[in-house]
């Protein structure tokens, strides 16, 4: 672990956290803390301060990290040679940025209404492993991806290391935590089972409908977590459609045929970019983008969902082999290689509507998904 230590070893106590600490535990403190809006110390790298939710209101800095969508944005495209393509971009401003400057810079939403100050200027990163872990690190926050670089008055720093991350991520660290009887109104006979894990605290659930039997496949949806389509009824999306059909079509096969399905329910909000940055990319699809360059445009994956996890919730429960209900073979290769074995690809297609068909075509277009 006294490899992690970064360049900078007496700052702020730096060093005895960040040996004191275990990866798996720095890491998930250091999504914590960009929610928090505390700044993150890199070893190897610099501190780096959450734009959006910085609680340093003071704080200054003559250099930002931003997107390389952001970048573009800001039309420092020609400049780009600074920096590899897709790879965060590290900006210099003719000031220093403050608060009030930083702001839209991080936020494409405020585009229409701030007119861009500049000129900024592409740097050459020297700790791109530093600024990929943190672009990464606001996606799991949920946050936007802009951050300060070594600002004055932010505040304490939370020590990190970029190979933290892969600990975060770690599916194996899952379990299954408790099991109860749950009647539904697709089958009064449903059980649900919870799940957690030390390293990443979201809370994911399985509802298993019929009889568990070892020699039968069971049909299984892989549900992402949509709290607009599956609480509030939106139409901007197929989810709420998919996972009531998915459910009655399990029941049905219980019924009918003595089978058994099981419904994952993944708290991984807008394929992995979080509720808030959701929201933000449907602004923007109201300014014309589509769902795809929406995430993009936030400087964000259009993908970013675990599917990894969603295969050990399957060893789990012992469902190894099974038909799933979807219509993205990424799904089934993803799942396939994490060692689940899907003998069919059940498709799930409901009805559009006028507000999803242009969803659900971009789905097709651009996402792969075998939509008629
Ligand atoms: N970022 C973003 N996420 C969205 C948007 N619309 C829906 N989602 C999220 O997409 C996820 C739903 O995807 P799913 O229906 O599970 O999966 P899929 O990849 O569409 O494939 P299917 O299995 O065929 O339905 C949920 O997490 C939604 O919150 C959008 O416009 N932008
Ligand atoms: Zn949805």
């Amino acid at each position: 672990m006294g490899k992690a230590i970064g360049p900078h070893p007496t700052r702020h106590g730096v060093r005895s956290l960040i040996e004191s600490a275990t990866p798996a535990r720095r890491a998930a403190q250091a999504v914590d803390a960009l929610r928090h809006g505390w700044p993150l110390a890199f070893a190897n790298g610099p501190v780096l301060l959450p734009v959006e939710t910085a609680i340093a209101s003071g704080a200054t800095a003559s250099r930002m990290l931003i997107s390389s969508a952001r970048a573009v944005t800001l039309k420092l495209a020609n400049q780009l040679e600074a920096a590899a393509p897709h790879e965060p971009v590290l900006i210099r401003g003719g000031e220093r940025f403050d608060m009030s400057a930083a702001v839209p810079i991080a936020d494409p939403a405020l585009d229409l209404r701030n007119p861009l100050k500049g000129p900024f200027k592409a740097e050459a990163i020297e700790w791109e492993v530093a600024a990929k872990a943190a672009m990464e690190l606001a996606r799991i926050a949920g946050i936007l991806p802009a951050f300060m670089v070594d600002p004055d008055n932010a505040g304490e720093a939370q020590p990190i290391a970029a190979s933290d991350l892969v600990h975060y991520a770690d599916a194996g660290a899952l379990k299954i935590i408790t099991r109860a009887r749950l009647p539904v109104s697709a089958s009064d006979t449903a059980e649900i089972v919870a799940f957690r894990s030390s390293a990443d605290t979201r809370e994911h659930v399985a509802l298993i409908i019929g009889k568990q039997r070892g020699d039968s496949a069971p049909l299984v949806r892989l549900h992402s977590e949509c709290l607009t389509g599956d609480i509030l009824g939106s139409l901007k999306c197929d989810c709420g459609p998919q996972l009531d059909a998915a459910l009655r079509a399990m029941a049905d096969h219980a019924e009918a045929d003595g089978g058994w399905g099981a419904l994952l329910y993944m708290r991984q909000e807008g394929r992995g970019i979080g509720l808030v940055n959701k929201l933000r990319a449907y602004r923007l699809q109201d300014e014309g983008f589509d769902t795809v360059d929406a995430n993009q445009r936030l400087g964000l994956p259009d993908e970013a969902r675990d599917f990894a996890t969603a295969a050990r919730m399957l060893q789990l429960l012992g469902a190894t082999t099974i038909r799933l209900m979807t219509n993205n073979p990424a799904k089934v290769e993803a799942l396939e290689q994490a060692g689940i074995n899907v003998t069919e690809r059940v498709q799930h297609q409901l009805p559009d509507n006028p507000h999803n068909a242009h969803y659900l075509a971009t789905k097709r277009d651009r996402s792969g998904h075998l939509l008629k």
